[in-house]
């Protein structure tokens, strides 16, 4: 039989304890909310797994010293950095709501409505940033933008999953001394826009920029009698059968823009390849460094001139040092035409001593090497604009 005063005792000293415990907690959410306001001033991630990683490792070892087995300290602080993490983000969204938050500007192939547009807001979205923009009329003029300082990045496509690598975007990369810091993939699904609900046979004119007439060539072979007309992008299309008001005008767009210009939607889901996914880079004056727990890429440009086997020896050491090549294209150097230039992502942190090693050799055996960031991998499904 427990002795009833023995068990109030005790009782009371837990309650004391839970008391204390409490405390702690409100102290420690405090501290909480200071470090969010550090972190929102400045711009930074609010998680950082790499510093839980290290508090839970500490705590573990702390715990074991008390016989409280590593399940038990991990389940309690995992609650508690899951609460803090999600205080922190309930505070940024009422800061980005009262707007005082630092705005980001992002440069891109405009106008408004465009999927570079899409991809801008949606890298923004993810990454808690208010999204101001910069519509721009060429690729090189999105770069310029952030080289002279007046954006902050440059949101580029780099290849499709219909029409491959865009050659254009990789020439400028060779020139430009901005620094690749993301990328985000976006579901790109082609729709044929006009003014008025009209029978594809109707139709006279459609514009569009060159990549969405590549990439649903199939549909657009179907209607011969069509006039081609090239616009420096499908949002300037829209724009432009927008301000024309000609029934007999399309424009192959998205659904997004449709819904900005003003447009009906005659056919949806054009593109050649049912999963029409386009990557994204964004580019900043400022290379970044990433935790080493973060899956990362490091891109890197080279070209070999004419000797037979270069690019394997290239391969060979990516071999012998088992990093794993995520994507390789060639590119047609446009002055040189003759000489060949490579487009490489490799799985892997720049500032692992393994990558430099690999690079400093890559360095030695081509013409001609040039690294373009190192930055994390995208790994959530694409937007579906
Ligand atoms: C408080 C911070 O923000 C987050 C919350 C943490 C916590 O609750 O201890 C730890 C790391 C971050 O993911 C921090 O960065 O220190």
């Amino acid at each position: 039989m427990p002795n009833n005063n023995s068990l109030l005792v005790f009782r009371n000293e837990i309650n004391n304890i839970d008391e204390q415990i409490v405390k702690l907690l409100a102290k420690r959410k405090n501290l909480i909310l200071q470090i969010a306001k550090l972190k929102i001033e400045s711009n930074k991630p609010i998680r950082d797994m790499e510093r839980e990683r290290k508090m839970l490792q500490e705590l573990i070892i702390l715990g074991q010293k008390y016989q409280l087995t590593p399940e038990y300290i991990t389940r309690l602080f995992q609650l508690i950095i899951e609460e803090s993490v999600s205080t922190q983000k309930k505070m940024l969204k009422k800061f980005c709501v009262n707007n005082k938050l630092t705005p980001t500007s992002f440069a891109f192939l405009g106008p408004k409505g465009s999927y570079s547009h899409i991809a801008a807001s949606e890298y923004a979205h993810r990454n808690l940033q208010t999204c101001i923009i910069q519509e721009c009329t060429t690729f090189k003029e999105v770069i310029l933008s952030v080289e002279n300082n007046e954006s902050d990045y440059a949101v580029l496509p780099i290849e499709n999953t219909c029409s491959g690598s865009i050659n254009e975007v990789v020439n400028l990369l060779k020139k430009t001394n901005l620094f690749i810091i993301g990328e985000i993939n976006i579901f790109i699904n082609h729709c044929l826009l006009a003014i008025k609900n009209i029978p594809l046979n109707q139709i006279q004119t459609v514009y569009s920029h060159s990549q969405p007439f590549q990439q649903c060539s199939n549909f657009i072979k179907k209607f011969p009698e069509w006039n081609i007309k090239y616009t420096t992008s499908t949002a300037d299309a829209m724009k432009k059968i927008n301000q024309y008001n000609n029934i007999y005008n399309a424009a192959l767009g998205s659904e997004i823009g449709s819904k900005i210009y003003g447009l009906k939607i005659l056919s949806k889901n054009l593109a050649n390849q049912e999963k029409n996914i386009t990557r994204f880079i964004l580019l900043h004056r400022n290379s970044i460094s990433i935790s080493s727990n973060i899956p990362t890429k490091t891109t890197l440009i080279f070209s070999t001139g004419q000797e037979s086997g270069a690019l394997s020896e290239v391969l060979l050491i990516l071999k012998e040092n088992k990093l794993i090549m995520k994507k390789l294209t060639s590119q047609t150097i446009y002055k040189n035409p003759w000489e060949e230039m490579f487009y490489i992502d490799i799985q892997g942190n720049i500032s692992s001593e393994l990558m430099k090693k690999t690079l400093k050799k890559i360095e030695q055996i081509t013409k001609f090497t040039k690294i373009l960031g190192c930055y994390p991998i995208e790994n959530i499904f694409p937007k579906v604009p």
